[in-house]
């Protein structure tokens, strides 16, 4: 299967990819980051995948599937020569124990089916013992017991159970996979009807919340992306993952393969600003009580990521008995940017509150303490090099993204002190970020090309300095903002996409072997930047290009290949779809979120050149 492929349902704790051939092959349970009891995707059926479809002649991939409506549940249809049939997948919002549901259908005619689980646990690797129990079928393996309620006999062999049934039009038969401790006695059995009623209700009425104001041509593409974030959003803490996947590759069979299942502040704030500007504030107070929970403690121990509970050992290690998605290895788990110093995220973690408060969320005292601590730390740390959000495995440099965002981090605890009234040495903040700024034109900007450049002194470009209009560190129109557009679009931009940075043979920056496709968030800035300098028509064009590379069910990953047409990288992506929110909004009505209102200068008039594309 392609990465383009799959459909994700999840319950907000973990997630599943669901295959347009009707099979799940990846999933881990409990939560986003425990290991995958099927993990087909970075290996092979072998690995454990549960497929359910029609097993009579006739095409292997659906016909047809989209998600109910404002929903994550999926439904699968295939048409076969004597009927057809859906599948409805989903995971209903957790009470007790997590449970994926499968409720095959038949819509006309008769159809013969097919369902074939095969269970491993630990990402593959172990081979479960398997019983009947109460008419259930439970597979135990080390801390982890799974128990499927299956409406037709399923039948063992070769470690795994199959089953072959028929449907006739106006039948409906359900299957229920519980997870629970091994430890544990039965699971409680739940009604899978009534669960997809509550389902589709929470989901609908979590839609109905958004207070989005999107053109209409953009209207579903805009609200699948919020969907896509809260299915991120890990519900018993408020963390949030990048994404629900490791190891899919940016480079097909190569080596640039990471696990995304943790909880990136970075990711994570920028995930807020894209729901903030939809009107979604809870999800801003459950992080904020995420952050202050996993942070807590020395300021200079703060970290760049932590797992979803606010763990803070992610240790980086090989799967060697995967093979990884088309070869690409090693499949890994965990993450060594875990100990990086990255100082945008200063940055964007004081964006992300200043917003937050902005938009009505009330003040507690501890923010304004942690903020306070990591001024402290910011304020004899931000003139040191880093490894940047690209979190090169290269030597440290002194990207000047860096600096921008630990100039938006003094800027924005500067403005809650002036607008809040919240108590700081505002003319120590004051001189800083005045040193801050000077520095960077100073040392990140070339006045002969008109650029600033990726690193002091470097003559390399970078994409997340298309970023800088949408902080307030220059106006959009200041000539050196919209040099640096012109120098990216002639320098950095390969089949009409925009790179993160330059990837030489020799590559000094990101100390990896190979290449990648284009990072998707950073064309994505780029339409927003056009937007904001006036460029609305060039804007929109390359919008409604990366638009058209969403998958069939409205989903993007981290990169796409030109080179292949193809998806690359962990999937679905918050990274992807968090800049396809905020172009959306751009290019409608920028004046109605809270980062034009809060750091903008309010409603702001877009200059048009010509017609309304
Ligand atoms: O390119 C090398 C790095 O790639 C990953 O980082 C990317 O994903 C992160 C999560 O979405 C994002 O925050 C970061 O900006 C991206 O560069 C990977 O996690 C790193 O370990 C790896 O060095």
């Amino acid at each position: 299967m392609r990465i383009e492929d799959y459909a994700l349902i999840g319950d907000m704790q973990s997630a599943a990819l669901v295959g347009r051939n009707g099979s799940v092959d990846w999933l881990c349970l409990p939560r986003f980051d425990s290991p995958a009891c099927f993990a087909s995707l970075l290996g092979d059926e072998r690995n454990g995948h549960w497929w359910i479809g029609p097993s009579g002649p006739g095409p292997r991939l659906s016909s047809r599937r989209r998600y109910r409506e404002n929903t994550l549940i999926l439904e699968t249809e295939w048409d076969t020569e004597s009927g057809t049939v859906r599948v409805t997948d989903f995971m209903p919002p957790r009470q007790a124990n997590p449970d994926l549901v499968r409720i095959v259908e038949c819509v006309a005619g008769t159809v013969e089916m097919g369902t074939h689980i095969r269970i491993r646990f630990d990402y593959g690797r172990i081979v479960p013992w398997v019983r009947r129990t109460d008419g259930l079928l439970q597979a135990i393996g080390g801390p982890d017991s799974v128990w499927l309620h299956s409406p037709v006999p399923l039948q063992g062999g070769d470690y795994a159970h199959k089953a072959t049934f028929r449907v006739s039009a106006g039948d409906r038969l359900a299957f229920v996979f519980t997870w629970h401790p091994s430890h544990s006695p039965a699971p409680h059995q739940i009604d899978p009807e009534a669960e997809l009623a509550e389902t589709e209700a929470i989901w609908t009425e979590w839609v109905a919340q958004s207070s989005t104001h999107t053109e209409d041509r953009w209207r579903d593409a805009v609200t699948r992306s919020l969907i896509t974030l809260k299915a991120l959003t890990y519900a018993p803490t408020g963390g949030i993952v990048a994404a629900p996947t490791t190891s899919l590759p940016e480079d097909l069979g190569g080596v640039r393969n990471w696990d995304y299942r943790y909880c990136w502040l970075r990711d994570a704030s920028m995930t807020l600003d894209a729901l903030l500007g939809a009107g979604y504030v809870e999800e801003a107070r459950d992080w904020r009580e995420w952050l202050l929970r996993a942070i807590a403690g020395r300021p200079q121990d703060l970290q760049i990521m932590y797992g979803v509970a606010g763990e803070r050992r992610l240790p980086e290690m090989e799967l060697p008995w995967l093979e990884g998605y088309e070869e690409s290895r090693p499949v890994r788990l965990g993450n060594a940017a875990v100990d990086q110093l990255q100082l945008d995220v200063y940055g964007e973690v004081m964006n992300c509150l200043y917003l937050a408060r902005a938009s009505g969320l009330l003040a507690i005292s501890r923010t304004w303490a942690i903020q306070r601590s990591l001024m402290d730390f910011l304020e004899s740390h931000w003139d040191e090099p880093d490894e940047g959000l690209w979190e090169v495995r290269g030597p440290r440099r002194h990207f000047v993204h860096s600096k921008v965002m630990a100039w938006v981090a003094t800027d924005r605890v500067i403005r809650q002190v002036e607008r809040f009234g919240q108590h700081g040495p505002l003319d120590r903040w004051r001189a800083l970020r005045e040193r801050i700024h000077a520095e960077i034109l100073e040392k990140g900007y070339d006045p002969e090309r008109n650029t600033f450049t990726q690193s002091y002194g470097s003559a390399e470009l970078d994409a997340s300095l298309l970023l800088i209009p949408q902080t307030g560190f220059l106006p959009p129109h200041d000539p050196r903002v919209t040099g640096t557009i012109d120098a990216i679009e002639r320098e950095l931009m390969a089949d009409g996409f925009v790179l993160r940075y330059p990837i030489a043979q020799e590559n000094s920056v990101d100390g990896l072997t190979g290449g990648e496709g284009a990072f998707l968030a950073c064309s994505f800035w780029l339409a927003e930047a056009r937007a904001m300098v006036g460029r609305r028509k060039e804007a929109v064009e390359l919008f409604e290009k990366l638009l058209s590379l969403r998958n069939d069910v409205g989903l993007l990953a981290e990169e796409y290949d030109p080179r292949y047409e193809r998806l690359v990288g962990n999937f679905p992506q918050a990274f992807s779809h968090v800049p396809l929110i905020h172009t959306a909004h751009t290019l409608t009505r920028p004046g109605c979120t809270p980062r034009y209102t809060e750091i903008l200068g309010g409603e702001r008039e877009q200059e048009q050149d010509g017609e309304r594309a």
